[in-house]
């Protein structure tokens, strides 16, 4: 039997199994599979998926990213304030500044510390990317996709379209309860317009700074909190005239608050928690 030490973490709710690469050996064929069955509640630990703290060439740490689907995503906002909690307190950094590396490219980790505690972690997460190539979305390549309209089940809806590494459809409702979560979520996940399917974000301005925000996640469903999501939500309503760029907007996740700032220089700074909840082994 093979086994590996883990460690359960979350940001905001959003729960991952992270395991230390620098220490563990996994191999590579078996990791959609482990995924899978960590993730799950009855025969595995419980999670939205696995997170893989890695060496890397560009970065002192690399964070790689598996939905509880198995398939892997190239970014993950509260991921990534978890790895550079995990990082720091488990001295892969020495500096409370560093850069992280992602399949999408490294991004930059600030940590405030209170008795060798990380309590709260800003990461730059650099710029959005908006044409549709860069999404990906079918479609003429260089063309941004903002508040365009569709029709799902007589009602209409407007999708705004952001990468942040990863790809994001943003729709705007007017009461965050009424969000056809479990319905359009799904539908729009593996919409044909979306060739590597996409993460699903509802949204209802409360007002020029804050935000609800709901989510259903590609390859994990509904998920308690999306960091890469909220910087979408936030890009998106800025293109939309509904914030200003360089303001910090709150945004009330299922599981607590971000605060995520769309810079006037361009990248987008997103600041929030990031808990440790258990260690353990798993035997598979
Ligand atoms: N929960 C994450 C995003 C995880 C990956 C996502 N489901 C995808 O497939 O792109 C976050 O906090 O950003």
């Amino acid at each position: 039997m093979n086994q590996f030490s883990f460690t359960k973490m979350h940001g905001l709710g959003n729960n991952y199994i992270y395991v230390n690469l620098f220490e563990e050996q996994l191999e590579e064929a078996m990791l959609p599979e482990l995924a899978r069955r960590v993730s799950d509640v009855n025969t595995g630990i419980g999670s939205d998926g696995m997170i893989l703290v890695c060496p890397s060439e560009n970065a002192p740490v690399k964070m790689r990213i598996f939905n509880r689907d198995g398939s892997e995503a190239r970014s993950c906002g509260n991921g990534l304030r978890c790895v550079a909690k995990y990082a720091y307190e488990h001295n892969l950094v020495e500096d409370t500044v560093f850069s992280i590396d992602t399949l999408s490219g490294p991004v930059h980790a600030e940590v405030t510390v209170q008795d060798g505690k990380v309590t709260l972690v800003t990461i730059d997460m650099g710029q959005p990317r908006l044409t549709r190539s860069e999404i990906p979305m079918l479609g003429e390549g260089e063309t941004p996709f903002i508040i365009e309209e569709f029709l799902y089940e007589n009602r209409r809806y407007e999708l705004t379209a952001v990468s942040m590494g990863n790809p994001h459809g943003v729709i705007f409702v007017d009461r965050i309860e009424d969000a056809p979560l479990t319905t359009l979520g799904p539908v729009l996940e593996k919409h044909e317009m979306f060739p590597d399917s996409v993460n699903v974000e509802f949204v209802e301005i409360v007002n020029e700074k804050e935000m609800n925000f709901r989510v259903w996640e590609r390859g994990s469903g509904i998920t308690q909190a999306c960091g890469t999501g909220a910087c979408a939500a936030v890009v998106a309503a800025v293109l939309n005239d509904k914030m200003e760029k360089g303001v910090e907007t709150i945004v009330h996740l299922a599981g607590g608050d971000l605060f995520i700032t769309w810079t006037e220089d361009g990248t987008v700074l997103m600041k929030g928690p990031a808990e440790t909840i258990c260690t353990g082994i798993y035997y598979y």
